[in-house]
């Protein structure tokens, strides 16, 4: 990837509370599916914004840092995903996404951010990221010091 768009918590917040707003009415929903682990970070945040409390995870491992490799499924939540939110921090290449719409076909499946080749994947997403651009989230960063420009 030649770009990166580095994302931070309180920017996270605000998209992951935008998504929510779009869920409305809670009423509607059942729960939360997480995709986790990226997808736990906006399921809080959503949990808490629609009042709901029934929380399940889909456990998928795929990337080793940046490199995609088999699907591995962990866990799974039962179901077919009906009266059910499930939600990724993004979607990228959408393999995850695909893996995910089949587990799940009856579920509505949001991301935060969402890169050309999978956005047609997902119902709906806040921010649309170029495919050549990595999301740097803030649950992979720290905080650290950076030297002054003029230094000695
Ligand atoms: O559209 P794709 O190309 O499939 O990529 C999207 C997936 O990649 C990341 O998860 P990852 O597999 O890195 O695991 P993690 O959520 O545990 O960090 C991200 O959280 C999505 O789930
Ligand atoms: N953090 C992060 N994980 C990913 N998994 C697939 N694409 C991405 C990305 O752009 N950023
Ligand atoms: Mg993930």
């Amino acid at each position: 990837m030649s770009e990166k768009y580095v994302v931070t918590w309180d920017m996270f917040h605000m998209h992951a509370r935008k998504l929510s707003e779009r869920l409305l009415p809670a009423s509607q929903w059942k729960g939360i599916i997480a995709v986790s682990r990226g997808g736990l970070f906006p399921a809080a945040v959503m949990a808490r914004e629609l009042g709901l409390r029934h929380i399940e995870t889909v456990c998928i491992a795929s990337y080793d840092h940046d490199k995609q490799g088999e699907l591995n499924v962990l866990h799974r939540a039962q179901g077919d995903g009906e009266g059910f939110i499930v939600v990724d921090d993004l979607v990228d290449t959408g393999n995850t996404a695909r893996a995910i719409r089949e587990m799940y076909p009856k579920a509505r499946f949001v991301t935060v951010f969402a890169k050309p080749a999978g956005a047609s994947l997902v119902d709906d997403y806040v921010v649309d990221i170029p495919q050549n651009t990595w999301i740097e989230q803030p649950w992979d960063m720290g905080i650290c010091f950076v030297p002054p420009l003029a230094r000695k």
